[in-house]
């Protein structure tokens, strides 16, 4: 372990750590509370209202909170600790703890973000709760937490980033649940395309040939995209939904519409297989005679930066509770999706964890909705939150592992963004 700020022996920083622990567990009860609130009543990006509520209330009745709702998004909020301790003129350390708390359509939240909110939630109040215990605490802290909204549609971190809500965070955490306890996975950049096509309607069976078909050129367009995807990178992802095909047999269609995402391990590729995949709708929308409006989502998700110091820490810390990490570099590459967090991760430095919650369901299913509001899953989601306010204490007592961060940070962002 790094030195430590002076006035903070090992066995102390241990103390503290375990002080973040049982201040977790005393909140135990009013976290599920929280967590199974939001998951009762799921809600789509930009539209979690009632989760908002639940957080902003949640954090301005606990002690010592500055809560600041519908903060640069409707649905998002910010609740800040601190500054405290420290002495004049020292630099501030602020510490950032995200929750998300969006469902998807049609089976909630079947990707736990319920859980999201709260593993953040709870780390924050570890780490208040142990430095508040202090009578006097040698580093200037801060404790900020985040709730960025619709992660699984738009990007609210994006958002975010842009209005300026990361400014002067030095380190940021969050964790998702998952399969498997794992400090980093190799999250793909995305992006959102709708293509609509127009055609001319006509009588099917009457006048076909006086028809310009759009569902055939969405047909088309589908199976371009099913045979591109022989010529593409095993990473690279393209996938989508026809969204509209038509409203009745004897009617040749006159609009089609399908929502894609593109997907690769780097957003700089993002052109490449942008380019492969706009062949694809506009050969269609040639072959049947069709005008074709290709739309882009207002928000490139990135790829996660990856933070291996923090990550190594949030590992050591894990350990001691017990939990077991997958460290294969080869599992880590293994795509899950994509993330803002990735947006993230190139403006500060951070860990987008993934952890166990009980269950063996794959996220996006009703199974994981099951899973992500079950009593089970509170052990796992409180001993994530351990590890996460154990890291950020280390952030904050070990100078040296800061500035190890804040190194690894820069150098793998000029070497990600000079290709
Ligand atoms: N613009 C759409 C982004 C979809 C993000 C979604 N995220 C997750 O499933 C969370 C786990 N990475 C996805 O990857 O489909």
């Amino acid at each position: 372990m790094s030195s430590l700020v002076p006035d903070v022996s090992p066995e102390q920083l241990q103390q503290l750590k375990e002080s973040a622990g049982r201040c977790i567990d005393e909140a135990g009860d009013v976290l599920s509370l929280l967590s199974s609130e939001i998951w009762r009543c799921p809600e789509l990006a930009y539209q979690e209202e009632k989760a908002h509520e639940a957080l902003v209330r949640f954090f301005s009745q606990q002690p010592g909170w500055t809560v600041q709702g519908h903060y640069l998004l409707n649905t998002a909020f910010r609740a800040t600790w601190g500054p405290m301790g420290g002495r004049e003129g020292d630099n501030v350390v602020n510490i950032g703890f995200l929750c998300e708390y969006d469902a998807l359509p049609g089976i909630g939240h079947a990707c736990g973000h319920n859980l999201i909110a709260e593993v953040g939630a709870a780390a924050a109040l570890g780490v208040k709760g142990a430095l508040g215990a202090l009578s006097h605490c040698p580093v200037r802290a801060k404790v900020t937490v985040l709730g960025t909204p619709a992660e699984e549609d738009g990007g609210g971190k994006i958002d975010l980033i842009q209005a300026g809500a990361f400014e002067g965070m030095d380190v940021v955490f969050m964790a998702h649940p998952s399969q498997e306890d794992v400090a980093y996975c190799a999250d793909l950049a995305e992006i959102d395309l709708t293509v609509k096509y127009h055609g001319k309607a006509s009588h099917a069976a009457a006048y076909p040939w006086k028809g310009i078909n759009a569902l055939d050129a969405a047909v088309l367009a589908y199976n371009n995209l099913s045979v591109l995807r022989q010529q593409l990178k095993p990473e690279w992802r393209i996938h989508g939904i026809i969204k509209h095909g038509g409203v009745k047999p004897n009617i040749i269609p006159d609009y089609s519409e399908l929502f894609f995402y593109l997907r690769t391990p780097k957003h700089q590729d993002l052109p490449h297989i942008k380019e492969k995949a706009e062949k694809c709708f506009r050969s269609a929308a040639m072959a049947t005679g069709c005008q074709v409006n290709l739309e882009y989502g207002k928000n490139e998700f990135y790829n996660i930066l990856r933070n291996i110091t923090l990550e190594r820490a949030y590992e050591e810390n894990g350990k001691t509770l017990g939990i077991e990490f997958i460290t294969n570099e080869k599992l880590q590459e293994i795509p899950l999706g994509s993330t803002d967090f990735g947006n993230v991760s190139f403006v500060v430095p951070g860990i987008h964890t993934y952890f166990y919650i009980g269950s063996n369901a794959l996220n996006h299913t009703e199974e994981y909705t099951a899973a992500a509001g079950a009593e089970k899953a509170q052990f796992y989601t409180l001993r994530t939150a351990k590890a996460m306010a154990m890291t950020a204490l280390d952030v904050l007592f070990c100078p040296e592992l800061l500035q190890r961060v804040r190194d690894e940070y820069a150098e793998a962002k000029l070497k990600e963004e000079s290709g």
